[in-house]
């Protein structure tokens, strides 16, 4: 059995990742806790799962590297410099592991793979994130992930910049810009999670769309993190390694 804390534990996802957990074989769910609630209840677990808020993860995550516990963060925020000091962290630590995913759904995981591979071959690509309007970043996680990549293929492709006017009446009209890829935000009562990839080319445009209908989705993904992340020490940034996808 393996040990489970869950950090967000009232909340949407901290709520259906402790129902997981509860019904997952050969995982035991130690305690929940949430704002205001005591760390200790969790000192017992092997695994925290973190589904918290960008400004609290890192603090979370320091305490989960100081007591010895293995993490697996779906908290959105974590830039460069973030991932940078959790690795500096963990050195002092070599047998904690930490797996961090800006999304856990394997549609998500699988759209971010195949708009990877079409990077190369459109001129134009702009990613849209959709999602309910109590989501507290934007652009989301997976959007900033998503485009990174597709700058990343597109560079290793020897592409210029997508064509662009640059013309915007009003400011934000064509977007945020991450990596040189534009990145719209739609916020909508009724929605839980969803992206679409546009790329262009002459005559043609392709489309990938992936839709978490209900935060059930992701949970096959948390599940195999806290299974995997005992063998895992370092730093794991995304599940694609743990489903087999490589990455
Ligand atoms: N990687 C993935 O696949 C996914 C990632 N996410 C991300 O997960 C995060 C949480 O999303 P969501 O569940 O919708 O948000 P919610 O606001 O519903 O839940 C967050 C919960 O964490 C609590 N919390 C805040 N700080 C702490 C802390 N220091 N210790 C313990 N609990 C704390 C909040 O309490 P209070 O309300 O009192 O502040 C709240 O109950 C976001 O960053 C979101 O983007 C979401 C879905 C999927
Ligand atoms: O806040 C959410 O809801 C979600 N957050 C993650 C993100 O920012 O990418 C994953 C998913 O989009 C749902």
């Amino acid at each position: 059995m393996i040990k489970v804390g869950v950090f967000g534990a009232r909340g949407r996802m901290g709520a259906e990742v402790c129902r997981a957990v509860e019904a997952a074989d050969g995982l035991d769910l130690v305690a929940g806790i949430d704002v205001g609630d005591d760390r200790s209840a969790v000192e017992g677990a092997e695994v925290i799962v973190d589904f918290t808020h960008p400004d609290a993860v890192m603090d979370n995550l320091a305490w989960c590297v100081e007591h010895g516990i293995h993490a697996v963060v779906g908290t959105t925020g974590f830039t460069d410099d973030r991932l940078a000091t959790l690795r500096e962290q963990l050195a002092a630590k070599p047998e904690v592991g930490i797996v961090v995913a800006a999304n856990f759904s394997v549609g998500a995981i699988l759209m971010m793979h195949f708009a990877q591979q079409a990077a190369a071959f459109y001129e134009s690509v702009e990613v849209i994130e959709l999602h309910h309007p109590g989501k507290a970043d934007a652009p989301s996680g997976t959007a900033s992930t998503t485009a990174r990549k597709i700058a990343e293929a597109r560079a290793a492709a020897g592409l210029a910049a997508p064509p662009d006017a640059t013309v915007q009446e009003v400011p934000g009209a064509r977007g945020a810009q991450v990596d040189g890829i534009r990145v719209h935000g739609v916020r909508l009562r009724g929605l839980v999670a969803h992206q679409e990839v546009l790329f262009g080319a002459e005559g043609e445009t392709l489309t990938i769309r992936h839709d978490s209908l209900d935060r059930v989705s992701f949970m096959p993904g948390v599940v195999a993190a806290v299974r995997a992340v005992p063998s895992r020490p370092g730093l794991t940034v995304g599940i694609e390694s743990i489903l087999g996808l490589g990455g």
